[in-house]
């Protein structure tokens, strides 16, 4: 299976996470796209919306983290694997968390986070209370469970823990949001590939600190 990725990128981590908790080997492709690689005719066949990651399986190719997520965990997972249960009702839980994560918590990393890194100017104070509504919600999802979309791992817990742990390049504190403080310390012991996301996390703060 091809992977097309970078290390400093959370939908990419979030994918190679999985792989490992399936025990699937990826075949990894690094892009460059501060440069442009992803631009390259040959990929955009691969991937006309030009985005990493994208996952080629056999000749097939999808893109979108979180498709490849439950992708691969239908097509390679256990049957009823627990990372993604076959129940309708506990796939909508987790599918919730999965579009929270994209349209709502990545999101606000990319508007009040990532322009930090690249500029190092501290975001406008509306988009840090976009941040702060984000792990509020996310706080509330985790009151009941120990997991954010119930009593076990879950996509939506490795999608979140991408996300949630390259906040920590800014130092962002999260003991304001116990529930989140104590599943992400749970979490980061429990994921398999956690070691390879925090690489990942590494590299973008040395790509900080030599800018
Ligand atoms: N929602 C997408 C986001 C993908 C994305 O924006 N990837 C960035 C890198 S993190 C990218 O490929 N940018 C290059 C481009 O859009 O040309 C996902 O989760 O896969």
């Amino acid at each position: 299976m091809d992977f097309y990725y970078h290390p400093g990128s959370a939908p990419c981590r979030s994918v190679i996470m999985t792989a490992k908790a399936l025990g699937l080997e990826l075949n990894l492709k690094m892009m460059n796209v501060m440069s442009g690689d992803q631009l390259k005719p040959e990929f955009v066949k691969l991937n006309p919306q030009h985005t990493i990651p994208t996952l080629v399986d056999n000749g097939f190719s999808v893109w979108e983290s979180r498709a490849i997520l439950t992708y691969l965990v239908e097509k390679y997972g256990k049957e009823d694997d627990s990372l993604y249960p076959a129940d309708a009702q506990k796939r909508a839980v987790i599918n919730q968390r999965l579009y929270f994560d994209m349209g709502t918590l990545f999101q606000c990393f990319i508007t009040a986070i990532y322009p930090q890194i690249r500029t190092k100017t501290p975001a406008p104070p509306e988009e840090m209370e976009k941040v702060d509504k984000a792990f509020k919600l996310l706080n509330t999802f985790l009151e009941k469970d120990e997991f954010v979309a119930g009593s076990s791992l879950t996509v939506a817990d490795i999608s979140i823990l991408a996300t949630v742990s390259t906040f920590e390049i800014v130092d962002f504190d999260f003991s304001k949001y116990p529930n989140v403080a104590k599943w992400y310390e749970n979490a980061k012991e429990v994921t398999p590939g956690w070691e390879q996301n925090w690489e990942g996390i590494m590299f973008i703060k040395k790509f900080m600190e030599s800018n």
